[in-house]
């Protein structure tokens, strides 16, 4: 079993609050309604007559009837216990009005302070409470409150079941102790000392009984809730590389689940030892000592019904107590708890990024205020040194030299074993801080060697190292890569999802929840605030049919932003942006600070970049711009054809 104490910690259900709070919330709730727990009391009354009139009639038929030779005595003490079973099958479908008078209620009241509170919140988070209650609040609201509603309604069903199975033994009890007394005192002093005695055992471990029920269910929910959400994100996982997190995160939720259940076995075996003492040892008990009670004149006849007593009401009352208090209780306890909790009071944040805030995105509050990463700055704030900043990739390496963002060592490579390679023996090496602009016809190799950096194709010869480590070592998949590097494609791929949740796609899971004012940077950054704004902010809906290929690569280019990985490949990442916007763009991870690769399609971008790598086959060179243009002939001919033109 994987790791157990991070089950432990992590154990579902380990609520301090104590129960007493429901328990006198319900004789509240009972207490005001007098009428109906009377109507109940009667008609549970009716149904211990049926208990009582079971066992009785039984013995008074074989001991004054059968048993005596006065069969039509028996019949008619059968015709009794028949009678009485009418009697308790009327009051048993009377009882179960009753219960839904009071279980009505109380959903009603439910629903009321739920929906009631679910507005409050809705209002009060927009801090609106004019009636401009947001697009985002509302579509949330709404989810919220038919979540608590359908939790509503499991209360309810709860409450029922708990009401009925209490309410029955109590009246089976009454029924057949009443009756045991009336056939022969002595039953008692055979019965009832056992019963108790399982019924102290079931009280006393009732408590951690629930707390484990209670522990299995919370358990299983978020079991469900995670498998659903993995279901419907397997498209997002396989495309963020997210593969080995959320199978780590399943683990972790299936092993809490398991430890819930195994805790639960193991007090459940207390929940048999008291169904043992108390149900089925008094019955071994009656035929034990069956020679000592007919020695104290107690008659055949009462000792059977006696027996039927035990066996066909206060047993099967007994195992339903039990099993009901620990299932239905404890759901009802999870369920109210959660009700009464509803979801935390979402803090609306002062916006701290002006043109943010002009863009309206600080103005959607943040659910929980967890800061991006304790120990990182935002790349955003105030023009600030950034964590992939110049200052943290120019790590020296061994002998003082310091170690180069990427190299490239020989690297060849072909899409297929028999193919012509794309790739022939490339030597390349790009310092930490540096910008690169790759350039080239079509089909020269672009797009491919920008794969190949990013770890997403391996070479078929050669090697490729990121700030000196092989890429060869990194795990297949690309989400170890995550943290070192980010290409950001021409096809920004966008999905159906808030513009919250397309922006931390890419973020490491141990990096937490961004703060709003690192997600408003990163988008006013690259120029995206107007989208954003249109969008509804932070918390609007994506629609990635709706979006213009310039506005989906927008998302694409703040989201890389974001990221802390040092090393930023833009493959043609802002072709679809006027020249203007593509240099915001580029900018913007220039000053986040780290190493940047753009494919460049406009003779601007490579103007940008330090350096210029023309990718030409035998021909390819690096150089500047002006090494370029003196010594490649290639490099002369594409940005004579670049200007004054948009594209090669
Ligand atoms: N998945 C693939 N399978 C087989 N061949 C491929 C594949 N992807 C690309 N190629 C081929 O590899 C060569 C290089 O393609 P690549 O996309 O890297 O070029 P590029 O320089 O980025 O082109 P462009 O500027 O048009 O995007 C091309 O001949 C292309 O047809």
């Amino acid at each position: 079993m994987a790791d157990r104490p991070a089950a432990r910690t992590a154990r579902p259900g380990r609520h301090r609050r104590r129960p007493q709070g429901f328990v006198q919330a319900g004789l509240r709730f009972l207490g005001r309604r007098p009428r109906v727990l009377c109507g109940l009391a009667g008609w549970s009354a009716l149904e211990a007559a049926h208990t009582f009139a079971l066992g009785f009639a039984l013995a008074r038929a074989l001991d004054d009837g059968f048993l005596a030779g006065r069969p039509a005595t028996g019949l008619a003490w059968l015709a009794v216990a028949g009678a009485g079973l009418l009697a308790g099958a009327l009051g048993t479908a009377r009882v179960h009005r009753q219960v839904a008078a009071l279980a009505e209620p109380l959903r009603d009241e439910l629903v009321r302070r739920v929906v009631g509170r679910a507005l409050h919140e809705a209002v009060t988070a927009t801090g609106n409470p004019g009636g401009g209650v947001g697009e985002a609040a509302d579509a949330s609201g709404t989810g919220a409150v038919s979540r608590l509603t359908h939790q509503v309604e499991i209360a309810r069903d709860s409450f029922a079941g708990l009401v009925m199975v209490s309410r029955s033994f109590a009246v089976t009890l009454v029924g057949a102790v009443a009756g045991l007394a009336a056939l022969a005192p002595e039953l008692l002093l055979v019965v009832v000392p056992p019963l108790l005695a399982g019924l102290a055992v079931f009280a006393g471990t009732l408590r951690v009984l629930a707390r484990r029920q209670r522990d299995v269910l919370v358990a299983d929910e978020e079991l469900a809730r995670e498998a659903g959400n993995t279901v419907r994100a397997l498209r997002d996982v396989a495309a963020c590389g997210a593969g080995d997190a959320v199978l780590r995160s399943a683990r972790r939720r299936i092993d809490a689940e398991r430890w819930a259940a195994d805790a639960l076995a193991r007090w459940g075996i207390a929940r048999a030892v008291a169904l043992g003492i108390g149900g089925r040892l008094p019955v071994v008990l009656l035929l034990v000592l069956a020679p000592w009670l007919l020695r104290q004149g107690v008659g055949a006849g009462a000792l059977a019904g006696a027996l039927t007593y035990l066996t066909q009401a206060l047993l099967p009352a007994l195992q339903s107590l039990v099993h009901g208090l620990g299932g239905a209780g404890a759901r009802l306890a999870v369920v109210l708890r959660r009700l009464r909790e509803g979801a935390p009071p979402a803090p609306v944040r002062k916006p701290d990024h002006p043109e943010a805030d002009a863009a309206g995105l600080s103005r959607h509050p943040v659910s929980e205020p967890v800061p991006h990463g304790g120990d990182r700055e935002t790349p955003h704030g105030g023009g600030r040194e950034t964590p992939h900043g110049r200052g943290r990739e120019g790590v020296p390496g061994n002998g003082g030299r310091e170690v180069p963002a990427l190299e490239l060592r020989g690297v060849t490579f072909g899409y297929g074993p028999g193919a012509e390679p794309v790739l022939r023996g490339l030597d390349l090496t790009v310092a930490a801080g540096g910008h690169l602009a790759v350039v080239g016809p079509s089909g020269a190799g672009k797009s491919t060697l920008a794969l190949l950096i990013a770890g997403l194709l391996r070479p078929t010869a050669g090697e490729v190292l990121l700030y000196g480590r092989p890429l060869s070592a990194a795990p297949e998949g690309g989400s170890a890569l995550l943290c070192h590097r980010v290409l950001i494609p021409q096809e920004s791929y966008v999905f159906s999802g808030s513009v919250r949740e397309n922006l931390c796609c890419l973020l490491p899971e141990r990096a937490g929840a961004p703060a709003d004012a690192a997600l408003s940077g990163a988008v006013a950054a690259v120029g995206a605030c107007g989208l954003v704004r249109r969008l509804g902010g932070l918390d609007g809906r994506v629609d990635p049919t709706a979006l213009s290929a310039g506005e989906r690569q927008q998302l694409g280019l703040a989201r890389a932003w974001l990221t802390p990985a040092p090393l930023a490949v833009l493959d043609e990442a802002s072709s679809q942006l006027d020249p203007a916007a593509e240099e915001r763009a580029e900018d913007a991870f220039r000053r986040r600070g780290g190493t940047l690769i753009v494919i460049a399609h406009r003779i601007s971008s490579a103007l940008r970049a330090d350096r210029v790598l023309v990718l030409d086959g035998a021909g390819t060179r690096c150089g500047t711009h002006a090494e370029l243009r003196e010594h490649s002939p290639l490099y002369r001919d594409l940005t004579a054809s670049w200007a004054p033109g948009p594209r090669v």
